[in-house]
């Protein structure tokens, strides 16, 4: 259906924000757009956004710009969302709740269906009516369940042996939180996630712009 060549990272972590933006002129009822339009909008080039819809076929006409339905159509596609993906947690302490707790990723089509933790005072209990099993039911269940997505939320010393157990159950994708970079088998696909990262870069624009007074006030 899509042009299937190497699409750079760089442009696979843009569609998201194309598919948020996009989602929101549909909102409002805003049925039509141009690439300079939708460009400008997101502070990129006109020609960057053709390019990086250029990877995936290409979604505009010339002259009439995009129709923003047919664009939503398309980048739900390309980023796999019209699949439901089934995901489970590992590690069911502070993130692992507050994860399982986001309704937001059921309405993009993740569906949690599995809770796993060690800890006998959280095995048994439920979060949106998904029960927490022990982890040592975790393999079975993932097997029984062909489950696509492990989302690792346990302490990084047993990160690795956590994700052992996920790709033996058949595990496709692993979106792994914690600071461990974990090895994988080939056919297993990991997004590692870091909150600090984004804090540190926006402590770095912070920084500049409190250096840039600074100066001008030494001036
Ligand atoms: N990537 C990020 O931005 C980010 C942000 C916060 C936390 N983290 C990481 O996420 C992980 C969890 O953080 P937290 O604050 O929720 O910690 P937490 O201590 O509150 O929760 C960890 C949970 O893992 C469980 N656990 C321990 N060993 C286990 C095992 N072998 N199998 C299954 N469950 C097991 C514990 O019982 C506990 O419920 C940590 O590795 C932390 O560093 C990452």
């Amino acid at each position: 259906m899509f042009k299937k060549k190497n699409i750079s990272l760089a442009v696979i972590r843009r569609l998201p924000r194309y598919l948020r933006y996009v989602e929101d002129l549909l909102n409002h009822d805003v049925m039509r757009i141009s690439s300079s339009e939708l460009s400008q909008r997101m502070g990129y080039t006109a020609s960057q956004v053709r390019q990086d819809f250029n990877n995936f076929g290409g979604f505009g006409q010339q002259g009439y710009g995009y129709n923003t339905q047919v664009l939503y159509e398309n980048l739900v596609k390309i980023l796999g969302l019209d699949r439901h993906f089934k995901m489970i947690i590992a590690g069911v302490g502070n993130l692992g709740q507050a994860l399982a707790n986001y309704t937001n990723f059921y309405k993009k089509g993740f569906r949690l269906v599995g809770l796993f933790d060690v800890d006998p005072q959280k095995v048994g209990r439920s979060i949106r009516n998904v029960e927490i099993k022990h982890i040592n039911k975790m393999r079975e269940f993932i097997k029984k369940n062909d489950v696509d997505i492990g989302v690792l939320c346990v302490p990084a010393d047993v990160a690795q042996e956590v994700a052992n157990l996920m790709m033996e159950g058949g595990i496709k994708g692993i979106w792994n939180f914690t600071a461990k970079e974990i090895d994988v088998k080939d056919d297993v696909v990991v997004e590692n996630v870091h909150l600090i990262d984004s804090l540190m870069v926006l402590s770095y624009r912070l920084n500049e712009k409190l250096i840039e007074k600074e100066n001008a006030d030494q001036k």
